[in-house]
């Protein structure tokens, strides 16, 4: 296979390939003038040359390299995506606009959340709807969020229009909810994607005003193909060529910054728009970065990066400078809120460091998690807690050495496609959680006769004890120092009159998970977090 790669500013843009069997015939023109507009203001005068590889079969290939007449114009960069909590006012998004255009030497790609808590707030609506009997437009959750985008219009002094066909098909959705009683996952999907919708629409109408030229995407309309699990879809490997052909395509043509939708996709069957789980706007940044070979992904968050444990528990939490792709997926799959679960996947993939900030500090470094980093001084990275886990002790009823077992086991969660997230085995027990994020967005009903059945079925081969309420404790770091960390641990809390019920060191070599009950977690983090990362007597069992 032959490959030709054109350099282009920043990155290398565009990739071909023919293969040898087929026959091609190549021919180039040249010099042809173009009006281009410079994203920042102004215009620049640019010839393309193109590259016409045509193909005997039925392919055509059209390579275009862009030029000013200073040389080659500037590639799109990087990405910068803006969650729910940087985007919460007109204020917050002015001061997103001059962050943005702080930076003038890149030309990023924007990703952006809904406004605020709007997604909460249309979720509560839905539910609303499909159980209440007064009319939808008393919904105060509609009220707020109907009011909260005309507010931003009207701050940023752009035009009443820009919203209302989509505020008056969320009220017919809502309509639509309430006569049918009924909220399904695909209405929940396309119910909240009116959230990123009408913030990106309004971020982009905002920049252009100012003299910054941006154009609006929908996830969905731009090659974001999906699984369709509703409220909780797969990315598919047909999104990456997609997303950059659209996106490179529109930015030779007519270089605008891209204001993109996160969280949203488009189910490959269905052709409804799908939701990438709560938090997805990170992975939709992270999805555009690998597309496009990016250099680097921002996520600008409330918090001065990925912190040494959630600040929501223990207030004096610190951030941590440097993290492995490894580490900062374990934190997020344990359940730190601050990344998507799946976030780290494609970043990883295409080894594109990515670099978590603060927008309402961005002179403070923020966490930056690259392929691999000095581990020789690291001990503790981060602590993680996930509540309100279920966990099962699973005992063979045949003698020992019954082989097979393990695989029985497990084949029934794959059948019943439930995820299991931290196991502790022997020849004839096991021990296992649960993984609460495929059970989250089911009906209570649906989870709880969904857990009967798994303990039916596993009856059948085995004494099954099922035991709720319970939590994982994360310790991420470097697990090639594991006897330290576990010494202090146990330490802290027997000291606490903690029993640990499960432990489990995964395969990934980041992570050391403790069982404990519910009601004992917060503490226990706080104590850990104050042993370990406070009283500075690592040195000790050093
Ligand atoms: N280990 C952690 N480090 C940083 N933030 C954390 C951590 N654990 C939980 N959080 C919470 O995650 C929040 C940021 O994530 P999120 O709300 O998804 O941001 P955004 O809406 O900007 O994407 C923080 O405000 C913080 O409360
Ligand atoms: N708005 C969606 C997607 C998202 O990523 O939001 P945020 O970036 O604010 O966490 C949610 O609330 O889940």
């Amino acid at each position: 296979m032959a490959t030709a790669t054109y350099l282009c500013g920043v990155k290398t843009p565009f990739h071909f390939s023919i293969r040898p069997p087929l026959q091609y015939s190549r021919s180039f023109c040249s010099h042809q003038p173009l009006n281009l507009a410079s994203p920042f203001g102004g215009s620049i005068q640019a010839q393309t040359s193109c590259l016409r590889v045509v193909c005997n079969v039925q392919n055509v290939h059209v390579v275009t390299r862009t030029e000013s007449p200073q040389g080659l114009i500037k590639q799109l960069s990087c990405v910068m995506k803006f969650g729910g909590s940087s985007l919460a006012s007109a204020e917050r998004m002015k001061e997103v606009a001059d962050l943005i255009l702080s930076f003038p030497q890149e030309c990023p790609v924007i990703v952006l959340s809904a406004m605020g808590k709007t997604t909460n707030k249309l979720l509560m609506a839905g539910e609303k709807a499909a159980t209440c009997v007064s009319a939808v437009t008393e919904i105060d959750e509609l009220s707020f969020v109907k009011e909260l985008h005309h507010r931003t219009v009207d701050e940023l002094g752009l035009e009443k229009t820009l919203i209302t066909d989509h505020l008056e098909k969320l009220e017919r959705l809502l309509n639509g909810i309430a006569v049918l009683k009924e909220f399904t996952p695909r209405a929940k999907d396309y119910l909240v994607s009116f959230g990123e919708c009408m913030s990106t629409r309004i971020f982009s109408a905002y920049l252009n005003k100012i003299g910054v030229k941006a154009r609006q995407y929908d996830a969905f309309d731009m090659g974001f193909i999906t699984t369709d699990d509703f409220t909780n879809a797969d990315i598919l490997e047909a999104t990456y060529p997609a997303v950059a052909k659209r996106l490179r395509g529109d930015w030779i043509k007519d270089p605008a910054i891209p204001i993109v939708t996160g969280f949203l996709g488009k189910g490959w069957r269905t052709c409804a728009v799908t939701t990438l789980g709560r938090g997805g706007s990170d992975l939709t940044a992270t999805t555009i970065g690998k597309a496009l070979g990016l250099r680097e992904i921002q996520v600008w968050k409330d918090v001065d990066g990925v912190l040494t444990c959630d600040p929501n528990i223990y207030s004096g939490a610190e951030p941590v400078p440097y993290l492995t792709f490894d580490e900062a997926a374990e934190l997020a799959y344990f359940g730190a809120q601050v990344l998507h679960p799946q976030s780290m996947r494609p970043a990883r993939e295409g080894d594109i460091p990515v670099r978590v900030k603060n927008s309402y500090n961005p002179n403070a470094p923020g966490t930056l998690i690259t392929k691999s980093r000095d581990m020789s001084k690291a001990v503790l990275t981060s602590i993680v807690l996930k509540r309100n886990v279920t966990m099962l002790d699973i005992v063979s009823t045949r003698m020992l050495g019954q082989f097979g077992f393990l695989a029985k086991v497990f084949s029934i969660f794959e059948d019943l496609g439930i995820s299991v997230d931290v196991v502790a085995t022997s020849e004839v027990s096991i021990s296992l959680t649960l993984d609460p994020s495929k059970l989250w967005n089911r009906e209570l009903i649906q989870q709880a006769s969904e857990l009967d059945h798994v303990v039916e079925e596993l009856e059948k081969i085995a004494k099954v004890n099922l035991l709720q309420h319970r939590s994982i404790i994360s310790l991420i770091g470097n697990v090639q120092r594991s006897s330290l960390v576990l010494e202090k641990a146990f330490r802290v809390l027997r000291m606490n009159s903690v029993n640990v019920q499960m432990i489990s060191q995964g395969a990934s070599k980041v992570n050391i998970s403790l069982i404990v009950n519910d009601s004992e977690a917060e503490r226990c983090v706080k104590a850990l977090h104050s042993a370990f990362f406070e009283e500075g007597d690592l040195s000790d069992i050093n």
